[in-house]
Order: structure tokens, then C-alpha cells, then sequence
């Protein structure tokens, strides 16, 4: 892999995401960067998520003193910095080579909450290692092979992660024509095996250390990494292996946040997979009101897809959302300028965040609520 801009100094950096990204298309190759940038089908659920923020106008009410601010936030007992954590983002090393690496780096060294993927290209306890004291959740694909998620979910625990996120909108992976054309798959070039080839479970199953230079290993891992079978039943298995909160990511419909309910989870989290899996759903922030009604504060609501700036953030949290997760944003910083290049982007989005917060007439985030915000007409 080539990264013909990581020797760029912060300073250089834009402030802007359409830039970054830009930049994130000439550091990288066009197959990884593809893969970061394009989403399923004709990419309408894609365009969908930036476009509902436009729907909303923040309306400000000013002659508030916001001389001081507080713009953390509280989720499953934990206070951090922002109203935002970063987005389960697998196969990271084909982007930099220190991948998750580097991110967890950058998550660290500003507080931000990281969430890492069962694909990631580094093994869970190795992001772990680089996360300081910064709160850490573990993404579960609920593999086909039970004795598989169950290990990675004792893994995880014992790494320190303190929540269980399972994805819920992969069943199997969305069509992703861009990607097809460029016949470009990250999986079969094993970029998403690390949290397999380390664990025991898996490496039982061998003679030898599975690697993934051997394409019988990558088979065997692509077989089982998602579970199309899984039902809201399979939830209480998932219970009995683990004390850790749990949430669910990908939800859309109200009946899927009444279910989650009814099946004591945890959180959820408000999710289309930035338009990757199903084209011609709803966006993120067209589903989040309802949910959040059906919810009423019972459980922490969370939402992504398409947050790019502070304004994104506030209006999430006006219309229901506890936090946000930061997806592609952060991807581009890592492809330009590996862990300086995230840290630039999480120190960007935390002082929009706090612009913002001021600028709409709140000294605290958590007082945002619904008058602040109007639908365009
Ligand atoms: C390159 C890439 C890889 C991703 N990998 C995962 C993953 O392993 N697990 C997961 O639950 N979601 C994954 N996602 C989805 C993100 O967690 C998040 O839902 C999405 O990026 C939000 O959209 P946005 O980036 O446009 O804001 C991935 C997204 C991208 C762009
Ligand atoms: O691309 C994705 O959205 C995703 O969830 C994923 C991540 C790594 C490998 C395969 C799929």
C-alpha cells in the first residue's frame, strides 16, 4: 500500500472534510479508497444521510451567557469529552499501515470513545494496548459459528472493552456495485482477519498457525464472519456469555427500537451503515424522532450516518440522540496523515461541536432539546 502524504504536519492539514477527502483521494489507491467513500446500489441512501442535516434549520436564541460550556456527555456511566465516539470502521490497515492502530492513538490522546470492529486489522487487544484510559466498546459480526463470537465476546472482555455492539444491518454485505466494478474486496485479501487468525478458538482448529496468506484460512473466515439466521431469540444467548451492556446497531424501524426494548438491551444505535448496506432506506436522521419518542429516555440513543460537522452533531441531539458516531470523517484523516491526521479531526469536530453549542445560545450540551431546531419547509 502506498501513503504518499503521511510525512504532512498537522498544521498543513484542511479544517474542511470535503477537502480532507480530496486529499484522502490522492493518498491512497482508488481500491481503498473506494471502499471508504462509495456505499450500495446507486448510492441514494448515501446522498440521503448528509442531505436529512439539511432539512433542519438550528434556530438560536441568544442574550444566554455561554461563557462556560460543557460539552461532554454521559453514556452507560461513562463521562467523556464530546457528544461523539468513533464508528466501528473494520479493515483500517488498508488505509495506513498502523490502521487501528493509529486511530485508537488519536481516540486517546483527545478521550474520544472508540468502538473497535470485529474486521479490524489489528487484534482487539492490540487497539486496547493503545487506548490509554480512553472508554472502548467491541463491534460483534455475531458469527455464524457460535464458539467464535462467543470467544471474541470473552476476548473483549477481558481486553477491558466495556460494551458489546452488535451489528444488526449486515446479514450479509450490502451490494456495493463501485467496488464490485474495481473488484476490490478487503476481506478476501485477508485486511479483516486479525481478530480471527489470534484467536484460540481459531487457531485450534489448525495443525499450524493459520495465516492469512493462505486463501484456505481467508475462506474459512469469510464463511463465517456474518449470520444471516440470527433472531431477536438468539439475543438471550448472547446474554448468557456476557455481563457487558449491550447495544444494537442498525436500527431503523420503531418496531425493531420497541423490540429492543422488550428484549432489554442496552442502547441502541440509529444506523444505515453510511448507505453501505441497504440503498433506498431511510437516512439515519429521518428515523432518529420517532425512535427516540418510542425510547423516552429509557435506554441511550445513538445515531450515525452522515455526521460531518458540529451543526450535524447538535441537530442529532436536538431531535433525540444521546451521542454520535464519527464515521468516514475520521478515515480520511487516517489515510492522509495516519494518527495526526485522525487527531486533526477529532480536535477539528470537537471545536465545531463547542462553536456550535455557543453559537445556538446552549452552555450545555445536555440542555439541547427540540426548540432549537425547525424543519425547512
Ligand atoms: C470503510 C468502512 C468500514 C466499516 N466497517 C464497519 C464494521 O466493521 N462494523 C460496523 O458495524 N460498521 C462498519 N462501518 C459502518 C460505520 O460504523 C458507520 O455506521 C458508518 O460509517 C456511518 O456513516 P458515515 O461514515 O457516512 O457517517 C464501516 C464503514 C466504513 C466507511
Ligand atoms: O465495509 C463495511 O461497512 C463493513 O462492515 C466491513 C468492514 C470490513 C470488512 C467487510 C465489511
Amino acid at each position: 500500500m502506498i501513503c504518499m502524504t503521511s510525512s504532512i504536519s498537522h498544521v498543513e492539514l484542511p479544517h474542511s472534510i470535503s477537502l480532507l477527502e480530496q486529499m484522502a483521494s490522492k493518498s491512497i489507491e482508488k481500491g481503498p479508497f473506494t471502499y471508504v467513500h462509495s456505499g450500495a446500489g446507486n448510492e441514494s441512501t448515501l446522498r440521503a444521510n448528509e442531505a436529512a442535516f439539511e432539512d433542519w434549520y438550528i434556530v438560536p436564541q441568544y442574550l444566554n451567557d455561554v461563557s462556560f460550556r460543557d460539552t461532554s456527555a454521559t453514556l452507560l456511566g461513562t463521562t467523556f469529552p464530546s457528544s461523539f465516539a468513533l464508528a466501528p470502521i473494520g479493515v483500517q490497515s488498508i488505509f495506513h499501515p498502523e490502521g487501528e492502530l493509529a486511530s485508537a492513538r488519536a481516540a486517546a490522546a483527545c478521550g474520544v470513545p472508540f468502538i473497535a470492529s470485529t474486521l479490524s486489522s489489528y487484534p482487539l487487544e492490540d487497539i486496547a494496548a493503545n487506548l490509554g484510559n480512553t472508554p472502548r466498546w467491541y463491534q460483534l459480526y455475531w458469527s455464524n459459528d457460535e464458539e467464535m463470537a462467543i470467544s471474541m465476546v470473552r476476548r473483549a472482555e477481558k481486553a477491558g472493552y466495556s460494551a458489546i455492539v452488535i451489528t444488526i444491518d449486515t446479514s450479509l454485505l450490502g451490494n456495493r456495485e463501485r467496488d464490485l466494478n474495481n473488484r476490490y474486496s478487503p476481506l478476501k485479501l485477508g485486511k479483516g482477519a486479525a481478530n480471527y487468525l489470534h484467536d484460540p478458538v481459531f487457531q485450534g482448529r489448525f495443525a499450524s498457525p493459520p495465516s492469512a496468506d493462505d486463501p484456505e484460512v481467508i475462506k474459512n473466515i469469510v464463511d463465517i464472519i456474518f449470520n444471516p439466521s440470527l433472531t431477536w431469540e438468539n439475543l438471550k444467548t448472547i446474554k448468557e456469555h456476557t455481563k457487558l451492556p449491550i447495544l444494537l446497531k442498525g436500527i431503523l424501524h420503531e418496531e425493531d427500537a420497541r423490540k429492543a426494548l422488550h428484549h432489554g438491551v442496552d442502547g441502541i444505535i440509529v444506523s444505515n451503515h453510511g448507505g453501505r448496506q441497504l440503498d433506498g432506506c431511510i437516512s439515519s436522521l429521518e428515523a432518529l424522532p420517532s425512535i427516540a419518542e418510542i425510547v423516552q429516555g429509557k435506554i441511550p440513543v445513538l445515531l450515525d450516518s452522515g455526521i460531518r460537522r458540529g451543526s450535524d452533531v447538535v441537530k442529532a441531539k436536538a431531535l433525540g440522540a444521546d451521542v454520535v458516531l464519527l464515521g468516514r470523517p475520521f478515515i480520511y484523516g487516517l489515510a492522509v496523515a495516519g494518527e495526526q491526521g485522525v487527531e486533526h479531526v477529532l480536535r477539528n469536530m470537537i471545536n465545531d461541536i463547542d462553536v456550535t453549542l455557543a453559537l445556538s445560545g446552549f452552555a450545555s450540551m445536555k440542555e439541547v432539546n427540540s426548540s432549537l431546531i425547525r424543519r425547512k419547509k
